[in-house]
């Protein structure tokens, strides 16, 4: 059994782990970090985690998450999907949070953009949001303002692919 197990703090890391799904022909049991099932993750063969970048950082508690849980994850195959708009730069925010010895036993790691959507973001988000925008110019001047995305669909496709190819081959 898959589990995609993600942390989502606006939805587009859930709604990755759904179009993962959708690849895997709906046969993955997706879970959120905030109603985290042990049993189920011990049933699992392979484990995926989703999780997106927040003012220039990993989320924090899949981070730790990811750390506290080596013995489980070993053994279960694990990989590991970001979600953030800087997404050809995901290896750099990974690389600041996690060692070679621990990035070694990831099976399969992938950036595959983000999204705004823009009526969820509080005051204080979007405040940030202006402020990385200026060093990083990503969004466009003109752009739809209720909703941002820059998800690389073949990127999603072509791990979910992987994905798939580690549970058949680990089953
Ligand atoms: C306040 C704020 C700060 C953000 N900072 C970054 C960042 O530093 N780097 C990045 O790549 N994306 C950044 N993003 C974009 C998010 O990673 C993107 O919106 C992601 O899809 C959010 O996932 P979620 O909807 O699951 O919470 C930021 C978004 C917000 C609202």
């Amino acid at each position: 059994m898959i589990v995609i197990l993600y942390h989502s703090r606006h939805g587009s890391t859930a709604k990755i782990a759904r179009v993962i799904n959708s690849y895997l022909e709906g046969k993955a049991y997706l879970m959120d970090l905030e109603a985290i099932e042990y049993e189920k993750l011990d049933c699992a063969t392979t484990i995926v985690l989703g999780m997106p970048i927040y003012n220039g950082k990993l989320d924090e508690e899949m981070v730790s998450f990811i750390k506290c849980n080596q013995p489980l994850l070993i053994p279960r195959h694990y990989s590991i999907y970001i979600v953030g708009l800087q997404a050809s730069e995901f290896m750099s925010f990974v690389s600041a949070e996690f060692d070679y010895q621990l990035l070694k036993d990831v099976k399969v790691i992938a950036g595959l953009g983000g999204a705004l959507y823009f009526p969820k973001l509080s005051l204080a988000e979007r405040l940030s949001l202006s402020v990385f925008n200026k060093r990083y110019p990503i969004i466009p001047k003109a752009h739809d303002n209720t909703i941002y995305e820059n998800f690389n669909n073949e990127e999603i496709e072509i791990f979910a692919k992987k994905i798939a190819h580690l549970e058949a081959t680990s089953r």
